[in-house]
């Protein structure tokens, strides 16, 4: 049963805040439950008012039907420790509202629960008239929340910052934008790997359309070459101003920081969880294989899959609970670093028994779940398989049946805690059959051209990778692939 229900205007002023607000394209990019707590925090800071107040009803959003919603996305009850809010609040609601309390919501759930719903309505409610569309909701959130954007929110993962005052790169920008009476705020300027990003703020909301517009020809109006301008997710106005710095000036994500990004890896609640690279910003990029099912990686030559394919394994071995399994052409010289832990097939014979055998493995095990009425292999105690095909081309051209068996394995194997990983050169609709590209997720490195790009990821951008682990990850379902840079292990 639910603890909380929303009405339909609630709903849609959730809604209005994920798009408008902070910028999100689609509302299933961040929880609507976020929205609730931003409500329920909202209205922790108003004044307490008796429990039999008729002000409760006129401070409620009038609606039909909306959402059910639980405490554990309310609260976080019964999350992880570091999530599990549950106690704070029955902490807070009693401090609160001690005066007017009849009962213990310590121990009363249906008192604590209808406190709590009372309050997530009159925080929306407040949200609702205290917000315009116009204005910036980051701002609004300053102001209502008292909540300061702070210089350690841009400078996760270690990321290095230059001096604001130092910047050139800001002040070049600012002043191009003087030009048309588009007035920016220097909120950061980040020293990443690849790239110099300088995070401005609009002032005046008014001024975002021409700002986009201006931003679209911000090269040729400024000395800055390959600039990119992508708006700040959940930050409304805020937008990042990307530079390309030249190969000479790049940096690479130290050892710490690997290992840091590692020690994550559990926590990130996956059940297979990969440690992919680092993002534009420096933060640690993280998935679920389980999630993405199977996966290609693709890219010329030189732009860094075996690393990605290695590091990809690092992770994995890190779960102990996987067995991996690599057929490599080239004699598997790349993956001798993994010693036993690994079983390499070099032989396109032994591939494709090896993959016949997978297909009787995927039957039976799908058979054991339907016996014991369990859909996923772990509550079976069966450990998970993946298998890494290098140079997928090569692997084809030598032997066409492999490419079928393939197919078919990645078509039926979703369920069994099978995984397939296909490494392979430019792509392109020969060399990559359909069948393939359907089934799985993908990693396009930097290709060689357009075509290539659109035949792994849908779309073109890949052929302008800059190489070395540069690469665009899509994930199963997502709508716009991510950049992520690589990491090489010692
Ligand atoms: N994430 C990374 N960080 C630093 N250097 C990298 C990274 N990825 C790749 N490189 C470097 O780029 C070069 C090519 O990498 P890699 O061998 O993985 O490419 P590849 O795509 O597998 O090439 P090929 O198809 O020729 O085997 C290597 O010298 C490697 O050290």
């Amino acid at each position: 049963m639910a603890d909380f229900y929303t009405n339909q205007t609630e709903e849609n002023l959730i809604y209005r805040v994920i798009k408008e607000g902070l910028g999100f394209e689609s509302e299933n990019e961040i929880p609507k439950y976020l929205i609730l707590r931003l409500a329920l925090a909202l209205a922790l800071r108003l004044k307490p008012l008796p429990l039999d107040s008729h002000i409760w009803a006129e401070k409620t959003l009038n609606g039909g039907k909306g959402k059910e919603y639980h405490l554990e996305q309310l609260t976080g009850k019964d999350k992880d420790e570091s999530e599990d809010m549950d106690l704070l609040y029955r902490a807070l609601l009693t401090e609160k509202f001690h005066a007017y309390l009849q009962a213990d919501v310590f121990s009363d759930d249906k008192a604590y629960t209808d406190l709590l719903g009372k309050n997530i309505q009159r925080g929306l409610f407040e949200i609702y008239h205290s917000w315009k569309n116009n204005d910036c909701f980051y701002q609004w959130c300053k102001d209502n929340l008292g909540l300061h954007l702070q210089k350690e929110d841009f400078t996760q993962s270690g990321t290095d910052s230059t001096n604001p005052q130092d910047s050139t790169l800001f002040t070049e920008i600012e002043s191009c934008f003087a030009k048309y009476n588009i007035a920016l705020t220097h909120l950061e300027t980040l020293n990443s790997y690849r790239h110099r990003i300088c995070k401005v703020e609009i002032k005046d909301p008014l001024k975002i359309q021409s700002f986009e517009t201006q931003a679209k020809y911000l090269d040729k109006a400024t000395k800055l070459s390959n600039v990119k301008i992508t708006s700040c997710k959940g930050l409304a106005r805020t937008y990042n101003i990307e530079e390309e710095k030249i190969d000479s000036e790049w940096s690479y994500p130290s050892k710490t920081e690997i290992e840091n990004a590692l020690s994550l890896l559990p926590s990130q609640g996956y059940k297979l969880p990969i440690f992919a690279g680092f993002d534009i910003e420096k933060k640690p990029f993280y998935f679920d294989l389980v999630k993405a099912v199977h996966l290609i990686v693709a890219g010329k030559t030189g732009s860094g899959k075996t690393i990605l394919l290695q590091s990809i394994i690092h992770s994995l071995l890190l779960s102990n609970k996987v067995e991996i399994v690599v057929i490599d052409p080239k004699l598997g010289i790349d993956y001798q670093i993994f010693g036993d832990k690994i079983r390499l097939i070099t032989e396109s014979e032994e591939a494709c028994e090896f993959l016949d055998d997978l297909i009787e493995e995927m039957k039976e095990r799908n058979e054991r779940m339907v016996t014991a009425k369990v859909s996923d292999i772990e509550s079976l105690g069966l450990t998970y398989k993946i298998v890494f095909v290098e140079e997928l081309n090569f692997v084809i051209r030598d032997n066409k049946e492999i490419e079928k068996k393939l197919a078919k394995n990645m078509f039926i194997v979703r369920q069994a805690g099978i995984h397939i990983i296909l490494g392979m050169q430019n792509p392109d609709s020969k060399n990559l059959s359909s069948d393939l590209r359907n089934s799985a997720s993908r990693i396009a490195l930097c290709v060689a051209k357009a075509e290539n790009s659109r035949v792994i990821l849908g779309e073109s951008g890949a052929e302008k990778l800059s190489g070395r682990g540069d690469m665009l990850i899509k994930l199963d379902g997502a709508s716009s692939p991510k950049r992520v840079f690589g990491v090489k292990f010692a």
